[in-house]
């Protein structure tokens, strides 16, 4: 189910306004195509595609979005879930029994410091969930991803991206470029990018410098590169609190007070956040480490 790749290009179809010649030459039916699918990309805030069911939910106590992503057009609706939390657990899989889907993948962007993920715990009640995260994180798992991999269900892909910074381990899963692949592209940034903010860098590894390396360079192919994604681009991060949903990459990158500055400005920020430890960090890092079940016999196979 996990490949490499080797394409990250993309069409970037920008908007702006025509003069009468260019009115002229949208007549040609080729680009008039064009323009209709940038007109019906550029004033979406979701995704469209037959293929794809998709929610965003939401665990209140530590501000968590939890995505359930599936393939409806497959006979078996393979379904994945990105952050679960061990508290919404149930709900999500009443939402999951209730919709038809069958869960293959419970995944992680990043060993979560402020909320006990929910993937040992799905694995316990859904034989055959396959738990899901970045080797760098060095957490347990059934399944280890690399930069440059991809996770399918069904025929609907994501992208695996690296995006150090909040943690050493964190990634950010994009949904694939195709015209047959959900449309804008939709973008987890985990806590890498959040809506006008991001995640804090001073613990588990976290590094100013290297965020803001994985939300602007340019420098490795598979290096994240999340403000070089399509300015369409969905953004939906792991944490908001604010009250905020989703974003796009145009938007943070025009609007997002930390990434928009340059780097020393940026590095100068996130040193003086002087947020609170999370509170449950001292129980949340060792369970997520170990997929979210800390109790569990060492044979036993997680
Ligand atoms: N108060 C919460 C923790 C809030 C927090 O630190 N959030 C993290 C992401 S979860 S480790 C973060 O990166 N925040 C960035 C920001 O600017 O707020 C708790 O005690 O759990």
């Amino acid at each position: 189910m996990v490949t490499h790749f080797s394409r990250f290009q993309h069409l970037l179809l920008q908007p702006r306004l025509l003069s009468s010649h260019q009115s002229r030459a949208l007549q040609h039916p080729l680009i008039r195509t064009l323009t209709v699918i940038r007109s019906v990309m550029g004033s979406s805030s979701s995704s469209s595609s037959s293929k794809l069911l998709f929610r965003q939910l939401f665990e209140k106590e530590s501000s968590t979005f939890t995505y359930l992503l599936a393939d409806v057009s497959n006979p078996v609706k393979p379904a994945l879930l990105i952050d679960p939390v061990d508290k919404t657990v149930d709900r999500d899989l009443k939402l999951i029994n209730e919709l038809g889907l069958k869960l293959v993948y419970a995944m992680n962007t990043h060993v979560h410091a402020d909320h006990v993920t929910g993937t040992g715990l799905l694995k316990t009640k859904v034989p055959g969930v396959k738990s899901v995260i970045s080797k760098a994180s060095g957490s347990k798992a059934d399944m280890f991803l690399e930069p440059g991999d991809r996770v399918s269900i069904g025929d609907i892909y994501l992208e695996v991206r690296a995006t150090p910074g909040h943690t050493a381990g964190c990634v950010t899963y994009v949904t694939g470029e195709e015209a047959d692949q959900p449309q804008p592209r939709m973008a987890f940034t985990g806590d890498a990018v959040l809506i006008r903010g991001c995640g804090r860098t001073d613990f588990q590894g976290g590094s100013s410098d290297q965020l803001y390396e994985s939300v602007h360079s340019q420098a490795s192919f598979h290096a994240n590169l999340i403000f070089t994604l399509p300015k369409d681009t969905l953004i939906y991060p792991a944490h908001d609190y604010k009250g905020y949903e989703v974003s796009t990459v145009g938007e943070e990158m025009q609007h997002n007070p930390r990434l928009t500055k340059d780097k020393e400005t940026f590095k100068s920020i996130m040193s003086n956040l002087n947020l609170a430890y999370p509170k449950m960090i001292d129980v949340a890092v060792p369970a997520n480490m170990v997929c979210g079940l800390q109790d569990l016999p060492p044979q036993a196979n997680l």
